[in-house]
């Protein structure tokens, strides 16, 4: 299957106040809508996931799971300053004719709700039956849900919270400082910033994971090891793993939206805008969560109008959220017993 693309009014409008000209959101669906029309579950990706949910959320979406694509019709959208189908900073600025690279314009999640928002419109779906993210996903869903409160029946956030931390941009800051170092990064080169990648994914995997999470898939067999260690592999591993599938203007441009993210900016405060959400809502956090730990979860859980919130044990860190999807399985089965039977 292939992304289909949107194209964006243009110039979109972004929150600084700068244009993006002549872009356009990539987008897959899957299943039909029904006649009622509200069998749709709309999904919110996380930092480098792209539209395809069915391939980076399995257990949770595909035949068999709870969004089965013979019962829901799926929507999932890349976000704008990706490097998966969406315009993003490889593309080339029509100002100058060539890619934008460091020059690409700062995109907010606000700025990321709003494509979606207008790609919702285009496709005439004038009500979400499930907005569901997680992380960066979960922010762009919840300040969705504030921005239309009317549209959305149902949202569902994981691990995600309601302005990024002080922790959270620091970390990204650090990932940035090792791709801002990379020459091929500052020369503005096609594949630029490899190197700083790849350190930056390695930084970003302490943050995903935890020390249990480590001390129980990477600690060394033996005591005899002076170098070459598990745990040092496992790490240039997953930096390689990243640096073959996306590339680091994107990653800086998406990790400076998730630092943007606040949804009382302009709005008074947190409480007062979290208090406008319509939707009936399902929160989880995840124990071992450390960058998006369970009090970010809690303050969003005091100020959500009727939320249901619970924790999902799990081992594996902030990604838990990718992974547990029997725990989410269960808790959604929980959410829907009244509403909705599939
Ligand atoms: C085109 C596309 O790929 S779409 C995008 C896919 N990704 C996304 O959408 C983003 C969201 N997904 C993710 O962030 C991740 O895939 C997660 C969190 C869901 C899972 O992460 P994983 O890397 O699969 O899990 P985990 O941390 O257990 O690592 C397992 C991998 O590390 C390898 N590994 C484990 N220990 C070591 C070690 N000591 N040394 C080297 N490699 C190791 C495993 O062999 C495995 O490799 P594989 O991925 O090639 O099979
Ligand atoms: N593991 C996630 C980021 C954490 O939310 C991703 O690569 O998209």
């Amino acid at each position: 299957m292939k992304d289909q693309l949107f194209e964006l009014p243009s110039p979109f409008l972004l929150e600084s106040g700068e244009e993006l000209p002549g872009a356009h959101v990539a987008f897959r669906t899957w299943g039909r809508l029904n006649e009622a029309r509200d069998n749709v579950v709309w999904v919110c990706h996380a930092l480098t996931a792209n539209a395809d949910v069915l391939a980076w959320w399995p257990g949770l979406f595909g035949p068999g799971c709870f969004f089965d694509p013979a019962d829901w019709f799926i929507v999932c959208a890349n976000v704008l300053g990706s490097c998966y189908g969406s315009t993003g900073p490889t593309d080339t600025n029509p100002a100058t004719g060539r890619p934008y690279y460091q020059a690409f314009p700062l995109l907010t999640i606000r700025d990321l709700a709003a494509a979606h928002e207008a790609l919702r419109q285009d496709l005439g779906l004038t009500r979400i039956h499930t907005l569901i993210g997680g992380s960066l996903g979960g922010q762009q869903a919840l300040e969705w849900a504030v921005q239309q409160p009317e549209v959305f029946e149902h949202l569902v956030v994981i691990a995600t919270n309601a302005r990024h931390s002080a922790w959270g941009i620091a970390f990204n800051e650090a990932q940035r400082l090792a791709i801002a170092a990379d020459p091929s990064y500052q020369a503005g080169q096609p594949d630029g910033g490899d190197e700083g990648l790849r350190a930056a994914r390695a930084v970003a995997l302490l943050s995903y994971r935890g020390y249990e999470a480590y001390a129980s898939s990477q600690t060394d067999p033996d005591d005899s090891r002076l170098l070459g260690h598990r745990a040092s592999s496992y790490q240039r591993y997953q930096g390689d793993k990243l640096v073959a599938r996306f590339n680091a203007y994107s990653y800086v441009a998406l990790s400076h939206s998730m630092d943007s993210h606040h949804l009382g900016r302009g709005r008074g405060d947190i409480a007062t805008a979290l208090s406008g959400i319509r939707a009936r809502t399902l929160l989880l956090g995840i124990t071992s969560d450390v960058l998006f730990p369970l009090s970010e979860q809690q303050e969003l859980a005091r100020h959500i109008p009727g939320v249901m919130y619970a924790e999902l044990d799990s081992r594996y860190g902030h990604d838990g959220f990718l992974l547990e999807t029997a725990g989410i399985t269960h808790f959604l089965e929980l959410f829907y017993v009244p509403t909705f039977a599939h």
